[in-house]
């Protein structure tokens, strides 16, 4: 396994090696650009040096308020949407039992993320005789979906403990503007930053990401480490040095060559979530212009026996970044059984794990005789450290990426149309000011 942490492979990416030549001139110029902060959109670089900065007093104070919640509350609501709760939903799916196994730490459950009043009804219902704290986490304080949730929760709150709701409400945003940042100097609630220069995708590391981790007793500065590693690893300003480069090279060239879908897959059905984070992450960046890859992802082996088959047989617009933990906790054995009946004891002498990670090999194998370009992303181990590797290695390479394909990958102006839309429906004639 390589030293790197992580390893990319191209199994077969119909990429010269001259083309990728040809792209490292404008590579390393992107990336003079990035880190003298003079690149397009360099108002939002501030995710590139974070995790090689010092933020041991927020942390210090985050595990002072995870040690509180733990005390004190058996749910922890995490109010967000987008790059304001997916980080951490990642990371926490990735890493928690499939089955909930005790409740030493508070259950984390997340609002804010959708309209659907069935599910914040249920939530209400669910919380009902339960003790609550409530992360409310938005930068600009004024998305819609998180700031209904928070209206109907803060009143919950404020019925359940009354003048005590207060101490129970944390906001997470931006350090002096806002409806979210008023609201918290107005009623005293403790309060952690989303950096100015940090746009909500790129901000999994800021206490946006590390507060609900920390609330369930996930190794927080682990994170960081990870972090900080890969932000080491990528200095380097060329394709051929930086992995996260050759990965984002790679993905250009291909869609230069008709390949407009990248899809995500990974063989644990816990990374469901990473594909999220990693689709808002991409898609947001990229997809601007009627252009840039469409990320998509799936769970293998579960979606072989469905969109497997377009994949495997569809058009060949499509390639694939087969994601890939060589160490999982847990394993199970294949139990022999002397009838046989099922034709399997020639797997009784293996564990689940490893036929997963054959069944990877062998689906790599496949796709790329159906004519699927396939990368794949071998990462050591699943634990906070290496998803805090990945996460910071996905991140440059989505800058890189956006910047080779000529698009600023830190604004968003598409996801204002749909809330002028609706707020024109709504009968209130807002200009969303971002
Ligand atoms: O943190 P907020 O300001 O509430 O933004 C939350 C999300 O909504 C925005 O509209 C963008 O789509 C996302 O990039 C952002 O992560």
């Amino acid at each position: 396994m390589s030293t790197l942490k992580l390893q990319t492979n191209y199994l077969k990416s119909y990429i010269q090696q001259d083309e990728l030549l040809l792209l490292n001139e404008s590579v390393k110029s992107i990336h003079d650009d990035m880190h003298n902060k003079s690149s397009i959109g360099n108002e939002f670089l501030g995710w590139l040096d974070y995790p090689l900065e010092n933020h041991e007093s927020p942390i210090e104070e985050m595990l002072e308020i995870a040690k509180e919640v733990r005390n004190n509350a058996k749910v922890f609501v995490v109010i967000g949407i987008g790059g304001s709760y997916l980080g951490s939903k990642a990371i926490q799916d990735a890493l928690s039992p499939y089955f909930p196994v005790d409740d030493t730490f508070p259950e984390v459950i997340y609002a804010g993320q959708n309209l659907s009043g069935r599910y914040l009804n249920q939530l209400l219902q669910f919380l009902q005789y339960k003790d609550v704290y409530i992360n409310v986490i938005s930068k600009s304080g004024t998305t819609t979906e998180p700031a209904i949730a928070f209206r109907i929760l803060r009143k919950y709150m404020e019925e359940k403990y009354g003048e005590k709701a207060n101490e129970r409400i944390i906001v997470t945003t931006d350090s002096e503007k806002g409806a979210l940042r008023e609201l918290a100097n107005e009623k005293g609630y403790r309060s952690f930053i989303i950096e100015e220069t940090i746009g909500g995708r790129y901000s999994v590391f800021t206490p946006a990401g590390l507060l609900p981790l920390a609330v369930q007793g996930y190794d927080i500065q682990a994170l960081m480490s990870g972090a900080k590693k890969a932000a080491i690893d990528l200095q380097a300003n060329d394709i051929f040095t930086n992995q996260a480069y050759r990965y984002a090279a790679t993905r250009q060239l291909l869609l230069s060559k008709g390949y407009e879908v990248e899809v995500l897959a990974s063989f644990e059905p816990a990374l469901k979530n990473l594909h999220e984070w990693w689709k808002q992450l991409f898609g947001e960046s990229e997809g601007k212009g009627h252009d840039g890859i469409f990320p998509a992802a799936v769970s293998f082996s579960t979606d072989l026996h469905s969109i497997g088959q377009y994949i495997q047989d569809g058009k060949r617009f499509l390639f694939e970044t087969l994601l890939h933990f060589h160490e999982v906790e847990e394993d199970c054995e294949v139990p022999y059984d002397s009838q046989n009946k099922d034709q399997l004891n020639y797997l009784s002498d293996k564990t689940l794990n490893t036929i997963n990670d054959i069944a990877t090999q062998g689906t790599a194998m496949a796709h790329v005789e159906g004519g699927v370009p396939v990368i794949s992303i071998e990462v050591e181990r699943l634990d906070e450290y290496h998803l805090g590797y990945l996460m910071f290695f996905f991140m440059k390479a989505c800058a890189m990426s956006a910047y080779l394909q000529g698009v600023n990958p830190f604004d968003q102006p598409g996801v204002e149309a749909y809330k002028s839309k609706m707020f024109e429906l709504l009968g209130k004639n807002i200009k969303i000011v971002k």
